[in-house]
């Protein structure tokens, strides 16, 4: 088997006696797009950051590329692209200065895919960085994370500042990139439209705890919220997310009658956020 790009083992992380991570575990595969789904404060960019070694977590074990991420090589840092929730350095930089620096860090620079992509977001060139508006700053930390291929990709809300189209295609981009050659993407975001287009996996965190993680098709097909009157209904065949007085939400259900079920109902990526947290 392939080593993963990123595993994380039994996780543990609290702030001033909280839980922030409660036991969380997760790998990540090379073409694995997994997007990170929680509600603010879950828990997300503490599970981000402690992959790259800038977060030290309490308990258990992180290795990127094998090595454990707090002692990474260079040649490994140069492997990884990350997008932090608030970009940005460069201030008093043009654009174009910005990325001819920011380009000499990286041998493996692919600059078609740099004038692709600054074309394409109508990103001017001779613009000084201090006058972008925040979408367009993301744009470019997107470029700047993406156009030298790296082998994993560590993305905190990536494109919440993006207007719906060049978030449809930046999203298109990120999923090409990993089916392309063999990287892996780890990505948050609030936005479970954009999850449900590029993500292969979903990972759901809901209060400190990964409560899920599996392939997307899986999560959509077997998900159902089940509804009842009777308290003694026997969901024990699946793991339960929910439960309330006259409905429960499960996972993995295989289409077979639950017998005291009153309505077994799809739910959608939205729809289970939702209701999860509701
Ligand atoms: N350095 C810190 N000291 C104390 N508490 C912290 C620290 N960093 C994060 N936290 C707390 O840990 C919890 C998780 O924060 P985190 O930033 O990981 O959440 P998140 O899921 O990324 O949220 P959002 O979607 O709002 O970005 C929050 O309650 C936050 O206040």
């Amino acid at each position: 088997m392939e080593q993963p790009l990123l595993s994380y083992n039994n996780i543990y992380k609290s702030y001033d006696q909280r839980s922030v991570l409660n036991n969380v575990s997760l790998v990540l595969e090379p073409g694995m797009v997994i997007g990170l789904l929680g509600k603010n404060g879950a828990g997300k960019t503490t599970l981000l950051r402690s992959a790259l070694g800038l977060i030290a977590p309490d308990q258990g074990e992180i290795r990127v590329f094998g090595e454990p991420s707090d002692k990474l090589s260079a040649q490994s840092k140069a492997q990884i692209g990350y997008v932090p929730q608030q970009t940005f350095g460069y201030e008093g930089f043009k654009v174009a200065d910005a990325l001819a620096l920011h380009r000499s860090f990286y041998p493996t620079w692919d600059l078609q895919l740099e004038a692709k992509w600054l074309k394409r977001f109508e990103l001017a060139t001779d613009a000084a960085i201090n006058d972008l508006s925040i979408g367009q700053r993301q744009t470019l930390a997107l470029i700047m994370a993406m156009a030298y291929h790296p082998k994993l990709l560590i993305l905190d809300e990536p494109v919440a500042s993006l207007d719906p189209i060049a978030r449809r295609e930046f999203m298109g981009d990120l999923f090409d990139l990993a089916l392309d050659s063999g990287s892996g993407i780890l990505f948050s975001s609030h936005i479970t439209s954009d999850i449900e287009r590029v993500a292969s996996h979903i990972a759901l965190i809901k209060d400190a705890e990964l409560i899920l993680i599996d392939e997307l098709d899986v999560v959509r097909d077997t998900i159902r919220r089940v509804n009842f009157t009777e308290q003694n209904i026997d969901l024990s065949a699946y793991r339960v997310l929910n439960l309330q007085a006259n409905s429960a939400i499960i996972y993995g259900y295989q289409g077979e009658p639950i017998p005291g079920a009153l309505a077994i109902n799809h739910l959608s990526l939205e729809q289970l956020f939702v209701e999860l947290h509701g």
